[in-house]
């Protein structure tokens, strides 16, 4: 197997979790982040204690404040970075990409006021460059401790995407390859919202059958948008549409439902982030995917929902008493179109 300089900016959980997985696939890691009390910590305990504090990370995985020596001879380079943040950290670097370096994102949420994926933030700050999004039901705590985990890996160019499949698969980490970019990019930012929505029906205490009912139009209303931008309906029955939505509605580990338990037991939505303590990415996406049903003219009910308990402080019981009262619908009637998407090359 081939062994690449690979370099990862973000040194939260997800990027460190990477970090160990490409580290015992025989990569050489760099490991980017701003904090140097959290490099120092790295290298002398060799964990990352606020992200992945259960989980020893090699002595190969080399800790990086400095940017430019960082992506210095970067092969692969791994975005892990909260969405908000990338483009700052993409338009200040620029120079410092190398030309012929794979980029790889890993991170899931869709840019706040453009709207934007993050591969169009990308294409937009850098210009062109090769571009992978890989994404699935993957919790950085459990790849960490190599339990089975599976992912998907999305490209136009096929070969870009079995790059990234082969960079990453390991016997605890199997990994599909998917040529529908926008769709897995899509995928697994709006699943992140809908997470959220499910964490408020948990800390609501609405039960189990409120629960299947928000997972199962969820992933209804996120076909819809992602069929109207481009997307391919399997995707979204795949790992990083269904996969990922059933592993962050119902896990522990999800920032998102923690956060949503957090607003249904009353608390406000900064008290949740702030107790949180990480990236919960469904709170800026909900804004962002509440915009794009307006734009596309398409119904986004329990994204609206989520938007106004959000945003409007509209109380979570009206929420749902309005999500149920709705106009009557067939089930039958939802036309998500099948389209195909194909490898450009
Ligand atoms: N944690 C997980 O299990 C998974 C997370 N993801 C995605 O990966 C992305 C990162 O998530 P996590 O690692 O969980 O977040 P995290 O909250 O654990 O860590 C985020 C990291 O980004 C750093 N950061 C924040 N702003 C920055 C900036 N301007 N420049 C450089 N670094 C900055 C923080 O200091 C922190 O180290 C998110 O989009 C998330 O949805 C995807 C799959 C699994
Ligand atoms: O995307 C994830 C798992 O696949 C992580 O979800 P959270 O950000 O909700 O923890």
């Amino acid at each position: 197997m081939n062994s690449y300089q690979v370099t990862i900016l973000g040194a939260g959980s997800w990027g460190t979790a990477l970090a160990t997985v490409l580290n015992k696939n025989g990569h050489n890691v760099k490991l980017w982040m701003r904090n140097e009390d959290q490099k120092e910590n790295i290298l002398k305990n060799r964990v990352n204690h606020a992200y992945l504090p259960d989980v020893l990370l090699s002595e190969k995985i080399c800790p990086e404040t400095n940017i430019k020596k960082a992506l210095k001879n970067a092969e692969v380079i791994i975005i892990a970075i909260p969405t908000q943040q990338i483009r700052e950290v993409l338009r200040e670097n620029k120079s410092l990409f190398p030309e012929n370096a794979l980029i790889i994102n890993v991170s899931k949420g869709i840019e706040k006021n453009t709207y934007f994926t993050i591969s169009q933030i990308i294409k937009e700050e850098l210009g062109s460059y090769d571009f992978c999004v890989v994404s699935g039901p993957s919790h950085a705590e459990e790849v960490a401790m190599k339990l089975p985990t599976t992912l998907v890996a999305a490209s136009s160019r096929r070969i870009l995407a079995e790059k990234a499949q082969n960079m990453l698969m390991n016997e605890y980490l199997r990994v599909y390859t998917n040529p529908d970019v926008t769709g897995v990019e899509l995928a697994g930012a709006l699943k992140n919202v809908i997470a959220f929505g499910a964490g408020v029906i948990d800390g609501i205490g609405y039960g189990d059958n409120a629960k299947a009912a928000l997972m199962t139009r969820g992933i209804t209303e996120m076909a819809r948008l992602g069929s109207v931008m481009g997307s391919s309906l399997n995707t979204f029955a795949g790992l990083s549409g269904i996969g990922d939505l059933i592993v962050t509605c119902t896990s522990m580990h999800s920032r998102n439902r923690r956060a949503g338990i957090l607003v249904g037991q009353g608390k406000s939505m900064n008290e949740a982030l702030e107790e949180v303590g990480m990236v919960v990415e469904g709170v800026s996406t909900a804004q962002a995917v509440y915009e794009l049903g307006k734009k596309y003219q398409i119904d986004l009910p329990i994204t609206s929902a989520i938007y106004q308990v959000l945003y409007e402080n509209k109380n979570v019981e009206e929420a749902v008493l309005h999500l149920m009262t709705r106009s009557k619908k067939n089930e039958m009637e939802e036309i998500v179109e099948y389209r195909p998407v194909e490898w450009d090359v």
